[in-house]
Formats: structure tokens, C-alpha cells, sequence
């Protein structure tokens, strides 16, 4: 595979979309990011790195940290979280209220803001402290020990985090949480406001590359549970637009706000693209195309 010819391809797919999508200015501190910023990179299984653009420049990573706190919940406490949280893809927005009341408080998927709630709940519970979990798996695995959550950013999250609050106390009115929601809340902001870049979510996201094998050479999770990780990445990891998102790249992936994509191609590698402006459905433009045009050419996907 030319990975850099590959590379140069995506990203000239990604500079074409320049003016189409917007920021998200909902977390007010998101709103100064570049919007014609842009970087991808691809790190495989057999320990190959390239990057173009941006690749190195960090960014809010929100909801793609979703994907390892999910990872983590799943490595340390089983099948059991299954049981509070859903695996169907909600057809709702990512930080919709709507479904919660009537499913009694049971978030549809780990991806939605809701399930996000409850996994970082649990994950609280087993480890006692979700967030640093999150933050010290993402350092061990991209091997930057400087990645850290972004004060700023967690702070604007939680001032104008009145939906999550909502989403979060309503969880709780189903006895669906075991810690306070405060606290759940901050965990939630402090994994979501961490900043990293598309090299750091490559590296971390390997061990869905390698079917559960951490960069250490450990197992994280066993390859059926790797295999279930990439099943709710490609049905609801880009929330209402997963369908789109199958359709168009054809690969597992998680987006954020922030504007980065990560993907995985089974047993071959890790993809992030990165561009801050995003879509209705809240996933980047220049990334989701960008992503697009190497599964096009190169033919790799999961289908
Ligand atoms: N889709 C996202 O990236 C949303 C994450 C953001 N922290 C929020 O809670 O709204």
C-alpha cells in the first residue's frame, strides 16, 4: 500500500471542501479553532507511520474519546455494562433527550453524549478515577506523555453543559448511574477536552487494529471483544450519519466536535483525519472526505 501517494490524494479531497460546514461554537472554546486546518494519518500493524498536513497539531478530541472509554470499560468489567447501556443506533442526534424517557433511562449506544454518561460512570466505579484512565491509556499508547486535558476547554464544556446536565440527572432518575452526576459530569468534560493529535489517536487507536494487542505487546481485550468495539464504531460511531458514513468510507470510525475522525481497518491499520468544520450530523467535512477518498482508491474497507 502507498500510504504518503494515498495520503497526498485525501488530503487534496479534504482542501476542496474549504467553506462548507461550520465550527461548533456550542462549546464556546471550540470556536476559535482554524477551520481550514487540516491532518491525517495512518499508522498500520506492522508499525509503519505517515502523516500529511496538520498530523501533528493537537485538537479537542472530544467524542472520539468515547471509543477508549469505551475500550476500557469493556477491558475491565465485561459484558456487564451491556446491561445499562444499548448497542442500536439511536437515529437522534448525538446530545438528543428524546429517547431516554421512553427507554427508561437506558442510553440507545455507548456513542450518543447519554451512553457516554453511563460508560464513563462505570468506568469511574471500577478504576476511581474515569478520566485519568482514559488520559493514561492515550499517553502509554501514543507514547506522548505530554497529551493532557485542556483546562480551557473542559471548563467551557461544563459552563454551557446544561444538556449533558439534563441528560446526565435524567440517567439518574432511573437509577441508571452509580456515582453522583457531578462527578460523572466532570470526567465526562475532562476526557472530552483532552487534546491530541492525529499522530497521538493513530497510535491509541492501534489495538482495534491489532484485534485487542496493545502497542506493549499486551492484550487489552480478546479479538471477539475487539470485533463487538468496531461493530458499534461503524453502526453508531459517527451518530445519525453512520449509515452515510458505511456507505461513503466504509470503515469502523469515531468523530468528535472537534473535528477528528478516527477509523480502523481490521488487521492493517489506524486512520485519523482531522478538520474543524463539521456537518449536520456534527462530523467534519474535510475528514469524512478525506477518509472517503483513500477508501476509494486504495479499495480497503471492511465490506
Ligand atoms: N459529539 C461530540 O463530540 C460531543 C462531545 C461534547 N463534549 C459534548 O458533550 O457535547
Amino acid at each position: 500500500m502507498d500510504w504518503p501517494v494515498l495520503l497526498e490524494a485525501a488530503e487534496a479531497a479534504a482542501r476542496a471542501t474549504t467553506g462548507r460546514g461550520r465550527v461548533a461554537d456550542y462549546i464556546p472554546a471550540l470556536a476559535t479553532a482554524d477551520p481550514e486546518a487540516f491532518g491525517m494519518a495512518v499508522a498500520t500493524v506492522e508499525g509503519e507511520l505517515h502523516g500529511v498536513g496538520d498530523w501533528q497539531r493537537p485538537f479537542s478530541v472530544q467524542s472520539v474519546s468515547k471509543l477508549f472509554s469505551l475500550a476500557l470499560a469493556v477491558a475491565y468489567g465485561g459484558d456487564t455494562l451491556w446491561q445499562g447501556v444499548g448497542r442500536e443506533p439511536s437515529g437522534n442526534p448525538f446530545n438528543s433527550l428524546v429517547q431516554l424517557e421512553t427507554e427508561h433511562g437506558i442510553p440507545r449506544n455507548p456513542f450518543i453524549n447519554a451512553g457516554a454518561l453511563v460508560v464513563t460512570d462505570r468506568l469511574h466505579t471500577m478504576t476511581g478515577d474515569a478520566s485519568g484512565a482514559v488520559r493514561e491509556f492515550l499517553r502509554r499508547e501514543s507514547g506522548n506523555p505530554l497529551l493532557d486535558t485542556d483546562p480551557v476547554v473542559a471548563a467551557s464544556e461544563a459552563e454551557h453543559g446544561h444538556r449533558n446536565a439534563a441528560l446526565a440527572h435524567f440517567i439518574a432518575s432511573h437509577g441508571n448511574l452509580e456515582n453522583p452526576v457531578e462527578t460523572v459530569l466532570e470526567h465526562y468534560y475532562a476526557h472530552c477536552a483532552v487534546a491530541t493529535s492525529c499522530r497521538d489517536l493513530v497510535l491509541a487507536g492501534s489495538f482495534l487494529a491489532r484485534y485487542g494487542v496493545r502497542a506493549d505487546g499486551t492484550r487489552l481485550m480478546s479479538r471477539s471483544e475487539t470485533k463487538r468495539i468496531n461493530a458499534v464504531l461503524l453502526t453508531c460511531g459517527t451518530y445519525d450519519a453512520a449509515g452515510e458514513f458505511a456507505f461513503r468510507v466504509g470503515l469502523p470510525g469515531k468523530s468528535g466536535v472537534g473535528g477528528g475522525i478516527l477509523a480502523i481497518l481490521p488487521g492493517r491499520a489506524a486512520v485519523c483525519a482531522w478538520g474543524p468544520r463539521l456537518d449536520q450530523a456534527g462530523n467534519s467535512v474535510a475528514a469524512v472526505a478525506a477518509l472517503d477518498t483513500l477508501t476509494t482508491l486504495s479499495g480497503c474497507s471492511v465490506f
